[in-house]
């Protein structure tokens, strides 16, 4: 952190951005901006195209066989998607980094679109460690609510 904090400040010092224009640059900032990033960003896999994206079990399948993730991204809109243990959606990318939304059952007007920000096959303890420490939150979905 403390080597790129230092890369960005003579960035832009080589590049004759003056002290005064740089006040905000304080080391607070850059780790605010991290933090954000962190909580924010989504890994970007990108499934091939052999599956087709109807059920679950597909795109676990595609997920597991992608190869690696190709980078993390901040999204305006899907920065605002909460988390649910049981989500009713689900972000996708099929051959390049457009996101897209994919519905993982019926949703009602109105219901509020939720993802799952972890790998929702773990323990009920296991989802409340990962989801205060990394995301800063403690799960009141319905699923964690009923001890599952
Ligand atoms: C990617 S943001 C989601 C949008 C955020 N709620 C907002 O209003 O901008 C992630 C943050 O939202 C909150 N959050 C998301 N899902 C939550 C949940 N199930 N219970 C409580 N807080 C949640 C946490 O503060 C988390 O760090």
């Amino acid at each position: 952190m403390e080597k790129e904090f230092g890369l960005l400040r003579s960035a832009l010092k080589n590049a004759y951005i003056t002290d005064e224009q740089t006040a905000f640059l304080t080391k607070q900032w850059y780790i605010g901006v991290l933090a954000r990033i962190r909580i924010n960003a989504f890994r970007i896999e990108l499934a091939g195209g052999m599956y087709d994206y109807r059920d679950l079990l597909s795109l676990a399948a595609a997920s597991v066989e992608a190869e690696a993730a190709v980078g993390n991204a901040v999204y305006m809109l899907p920065s605002f998607y909460n988390h649910d243990c049981d989500p009713n959606a689900h972000i996708v990318w099929i051959e390049n980094v457009d996101a897209r939304m994919k519905a993982l059952r019926d949703i009602e007007a109105g219901e509020e679109l939720r993802i799952c920000y972890i790998d929702a096959s773990m323990n009920h303890g296991a989802r409340q460690t990962l989801l205060s420490e990394g995301f800063g939150f403690q799960c009141r979905c319905l699923r964690c609510l009923s001890g599952d």
